[in-house]
Parts: structure tokens; sequence; C-alpha cells
């Protein structure tokens, strides 16, 4: 049975508590963590959390993922608009990869609208704060019974 998450958040999540509250609500990292290790229980999936602000250190850590999780929830922060690196890297994990924002990128600034995981994920979720967290496991789990 396939139950494991990486949740992945890339660059600027350490300090997610000093960043725009009317976007990202405010909440600390690891309170963040918290409430998607609670989703995890309440669905049955087993969360497993990385951050990191090094492009390098998170793309090596998608190439240890299919090592050890069945699925991905992926919010690379600013990288979602630019890193071809990262996106190459989700290929290369071979894993469904659900994206989350916890902002509604696609009524942000025309440069936060870009993705360039597109093509490589298999869901996306935006604009729904913490409780997208949710919808997006939900989302891997759908993905793991098809
Ligand atoms: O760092 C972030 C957070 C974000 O990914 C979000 O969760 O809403 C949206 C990005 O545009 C931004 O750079």
């Amino acid at each position: 049975m396939r139950n494991r998450a990486l949740v992945m958040h890339g660059i600027n999540f350490s300090a997610l508590d000093r960043r725009p509250a009317e976007h990202y609500g405010g909440l600390t990292y690891a309170q963040l963590e918290r409430e998607i290790t609670r989703f995890g229980r309440e669905l049955d999936v087993t969360v497993n959390c990385f951050q990191s602000n090094y492009e390098g250190a998170f793309v090596e850590e998608l190439h240890k993922a299919s090592d050890y999780a069945d699925g991905i929830l992926i919010n690379p922060g600013a990288w979602t608009h630019y890193s071809w690196a990262i996106r190459d890297a989700i290929e290369i994990a071979g894993l469904p990869a659900i994206e989350v924002h916890l902002s509604n990128v696609d009524a942000r600034e025309p440069f936060r609208q870009v993705s360039v995981l597109e093509g490589v994920r298999t869901g996306k979720v935006a604009g729904k704060g913490v409780d997208g967290y949710r919808d997006g496991l939900q989302l891997l789990k759908e993905a793991w019974e098809r």
C-alpha cells in the first residue's frame, strides 16, 4: 500500500512567520509542519517533511525521494517560477507530485502566475492556505489509487 508522502518546502519557508501574513497566514514553519502532519494522521498518510533554502540540497533530496516516499507535496516557493533544475528533478523522482501554494499565485503578480512545474506535476492546489495541504494529500491518495 502506498501511503508515504514527502512534503517539500523550498526557499524562504524557514522564515515563514516573517513574511506577509495576508498571503501566508503568519504561522511559523514549525506550525505549518505540525498542521500537515496532523492532516496526514487524519488521512492515514505518513508525512515526512523537508525544507531547504539551497536549491542543490533541494534537488538532491528529490533524487533520493523514491527511496523512502510514494509521492510528493511540493511548495518550492519562488523557485516555482524559474527553477528548471527543480522541474527536471521532479521528473527524475518519478513519483506523483502535487504542487501546493499557500497563496493564490494565479491572482498575484504575473511572475507568480508562471510555474515551471507544469507538465511534470500531477496536480496543483493554491490559495487555500494551510488547508490546501490537506487537499494536496487527498490528491496524492487519489493518484495512488489510480
Ligand atoms: O515563497 C512563496 C510562497 C508561495 O509558494 C506560496 O506558498 O504561496 C508563492 C510563491 O510565489 C512565493 O515565492
